[in-house]
């Protein structure tokens, strides 16, 4: 079992109104260690009814929380901060237990999670408006900002901390409520979130956890009028589904899915600095990110070194528990996630690709997998086109910066992109050209709580994080004051 040292931060019911609920039927959901197949705990498995009761609290409690002061918001977020990051270790083996990555991982994404609370609580108080030089002198033009409303939050299983205090800190800060759907592999850290929510003093119905059904939560969440703002993190097909969801109710939506990232190597990069980059990028989360490097390009010149390097490194990744000291790669989140990457690697070898590393599932068997790192990859394999999801790294060659930024933007994909090189002309060109929301240069980790995250294409709508997160839940009214002559 669990070795927490706060055992409270486990609930195995969810939180509605500040009060811990099981589903009305009693029915329950397992939540399993992808590590070791053991059943940590069980979570309601809610529906409908429960889900309209959460958002109906959260209607109520909206109406007192936006009438605090900002600066007596920003005094509470605070204090969930703080709590986070107090028990950082005990969240940390929660996430490492239901989530798999290893616990080194686990404890920056608390860290990573908590800072996003720590960044609102402070942008609440610097929500400002406008005042506009007036068209007339009768009249004044004056803009305020007020907070959307109730919010609801869909988010997915491999950062099951980060991705709703990136939605929650924002929403809260601005004066909203929300009620959040955790993914129902990975529950437990939201209900933690939770717990820390209530002892920091937020009242009850600002924010709420409901797990269970998810077409049942996400079909109440989507349909109803009471739900003002709606905020999803995870694949594109469902994304794309709830945003439609959303359309009979012109639901204000931010949608972060997923991504085909390149990373592109140039003959006058860093190479150990780009083999470095690579493999935290492609490796982080065993590859389970929608930002990781998912096609890696590189130039001519250096392709034989940059491979041989990174197969060196690759080989050095140590695949086992993440509860275990010195593992770098935990278990992927499940079986379809393994058929992914050895459907991705199967085609690659019979379209002429090379398995230089790893390729097949790891000897400890369940859903642990080979670090993987295949060379001669070309444009017509799926792993150029699909977002592979796992620790498979594909190795293009290219010749000319045109080429490349070619291959690199032929996806309907624009979340993360990432290049190497020092020619400051290039960096230039290649960042004005990359067709993404984000662009890595010299660095394969771009994800903090000062910089706007999001894509473009059909990677998502919207921004998280930095002072651009927060607009998403302010609603901008326009003062149009006259009679200022008389
Ligand atoms: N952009 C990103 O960060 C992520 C991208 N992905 C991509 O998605 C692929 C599949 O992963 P998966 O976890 O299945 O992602 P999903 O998009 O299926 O799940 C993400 C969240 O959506 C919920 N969900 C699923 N179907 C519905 C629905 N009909 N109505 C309401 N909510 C729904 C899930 O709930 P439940 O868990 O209960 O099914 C979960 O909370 C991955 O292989 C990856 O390619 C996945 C995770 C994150
Ligand atoms: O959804 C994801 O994969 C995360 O957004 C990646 S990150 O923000 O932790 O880099």
């Amino acid at each position: 079992m669990l070795n927490l040292k706060d055992a409270g931060l486990l609930r195995q019911q969810c939180y509605i109104n500040g009060e811990w609920l099981d589903a009305d039927n009693g029915e329950t959901i397992a939540v399993t260690n992808p590590a070791t197949g053991e059943v940590l705990a069980t979570v309601p498995k809610m529906g409908v009814a429960e889900t309209r009761r959460a958002l109906q609290a959260a209607e109520q409690a909206f109406k007192q929380w936006r009438k605090k002061t900002a600066k007596e918001r920003s005094v509470l977020l605070r204090k969930w901060y703080d709590l986070m990051m107090a028990h950082q270790d005990d969240l940390a083996t929660l996430l490492t237990a239901e989530q798999g990555k290893p616990l080194a991982e686990a404890k920056g994404e608390i860290a990573y999670g908590a800072s996003y609370i720590e960044w609102y609580a402070e942008e609440a108080k610097r929500l400002y408006g406008d005042v506009i030089p007036q068209p007339a002198n009768d009249k004044r033009v004056v803009v305020i900002k007020q907070p959307i409303g109730v919010c609801a939050a869909v988010t997915p299983w491999n950062f099951p901390n980060a991705m709703i205090t990136r939605k929650a800190a924002p929403a809260l800060a601005a004066g909203c409520s929300m009620v959040v759907k955790p993914a129902s592999q990975t529950p437990l850290s939201a209900l933690a979130i939770a717990v820390l929510a209530e002892r920091a003093g937020i009242p009850a119905g600002v924010f709420n956890v409901v797990t269970g059904s998810a077409a049942a939560i996400g079909g109440e969440l989507t349909g109803s009028d009471i739900v003002k703002k709606f905020s999803f993190t995870g694949s594109t097909e469902i994304g794309r589904q709830l945003a439609a969801q959303c359309a009979n109710t012109i639901k204000k939506v931010s949608l972060e899915l997923g991504g085909n990232a390149p990373f592109i190597v140039f003959d006058d990069a860093d190479l150990d600095a780009a083999v470095e980059g690579a493999l935290i990028s492609k490796f982080r989360n065993a590859g389970q990110t929608c930002v990781c490097a998912n096609r890696i390009y590189v130039q001519a010149g250096v392709y034989d070194a940059f491979a041989e390097k990174f197969a060196a490194a690759v080989n050095r990744l140590q695949v086992g528990n993440g509860m275990e000291a010195g593992i770098t790669q935990g278990p992927l989140i499940d079986q379809n996630a393994v058929l992914k990457v050895e459907e991705h690697i199967a085609d690659a070898i019979a379209k002429g690709g090379k398995v230089v590393a790893g390729g097949k599932r790891h000897a400890l068997g369940g859903s642990f997998f080979e670090p993987t790192l295949v060379t001669g990859v070309t444009a017509d394999m799926k792993v150029a086109r699909e977002e592979t999801f796992g620790p498979l790294a594909p190795l293009f060659r290219f010749e000319t910066e045109e080429e490349v930024l070619g291959y690199a933007n032929d996806t309907e994909f624009g979340l993360a992109s990432y290049f190497y090189a020092r020619d400051i002309g290039r960096i230039w060109r290649v960042s004005e050209g990359l067709e993404y929301g984000m662009v890595g240069l010299n660095t394969g980790i771009i994800s903090n709580e000062a910089a706007p995250f999001g894509g473009v294409k059909q990677s998502g709508l919207g921004r998280e994080g930095s002072k651009y997160g927060i607009e998403d839940y302010v609603e901008i009214k326009y003062l149009c004051m006259g009679g200022i002559d008389r």
